[in-house]
């Protein structure tokens, strides 16, 4: 029987530093949770909201040089990026806090990039159809159905 490397299917996470001031702490909380809750309703996957530092995935907002080899690139451009599964800095997400988060309206829908992000910070790759949630470019997409099918099948291929 093929024996898939799977991966633990219960991820603890952390938000550490400074939040976005775009949005009210407990709106960007919210938010971030219910981008989890996206792939935990596809898949077997469960999300616990840890203050410890050695988390599975740390969330934090940063700008330009944050400490790793990807600085981000001040307002537009990229938007935020994710460390695949693994130890240390894997599974880590930074979100660049010169772009202007909402939770709808003008700006990037923190919802729509973190559910994104969080695809990659699980193992996802990008996808070439455009109805995915993993496709690479964003695109303001109506929070209903946010996974495609393609989405749905490569998490749960990989837990
Ligand atoms: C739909 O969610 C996203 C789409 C595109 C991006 S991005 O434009 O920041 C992308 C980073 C990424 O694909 O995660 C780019 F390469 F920087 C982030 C989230
Ligand atoms: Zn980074
Ligand atoms: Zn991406």
């Amino acid at each position: 029987k093929k024996n898939k490397d799977r991966q633990l299917s219960s991820k603890a996470v952390t938000i550490i530093g400074r939040y976005t001031r775009d949005l009210p702490r407990n709106t960007v909380d919210a938010l971030i949770e219910s981008a989890f809750s996206v792939w935990a309703r596809a898949s077997s996957l469960t999300f616990v909201r840890s203050h410890t530092l050695n988390a599975d995935i740390m969330v934090e907002f940063v700008t330009n040089e944050h400490g790793d080899f990807y600085p981000f690139d001040g307002p537009r451009g990229t938007l935020a990026h994710a460390f695949g599964p693994g130890q240390g800095i894997g599974g880590d997400t930074h979100f660049d806090d010169d772009e202007h988060w909402t939770a709808g309206g003008t700006g990037f829908n923190l919802f729509v990039v973190a559910a994104h992000e969080f695809g990659h910070a699980l193992g996802l790759k990008h996808s070439r159809n455009r109805e995915s949630l993993m496709y690479p470019t964003y695109i303001s997409f109506s929070s209903a159905n946010l996974l495609s099918m393609e989405d749905v099948a490569n998490i749960n291929a990989l837990y």
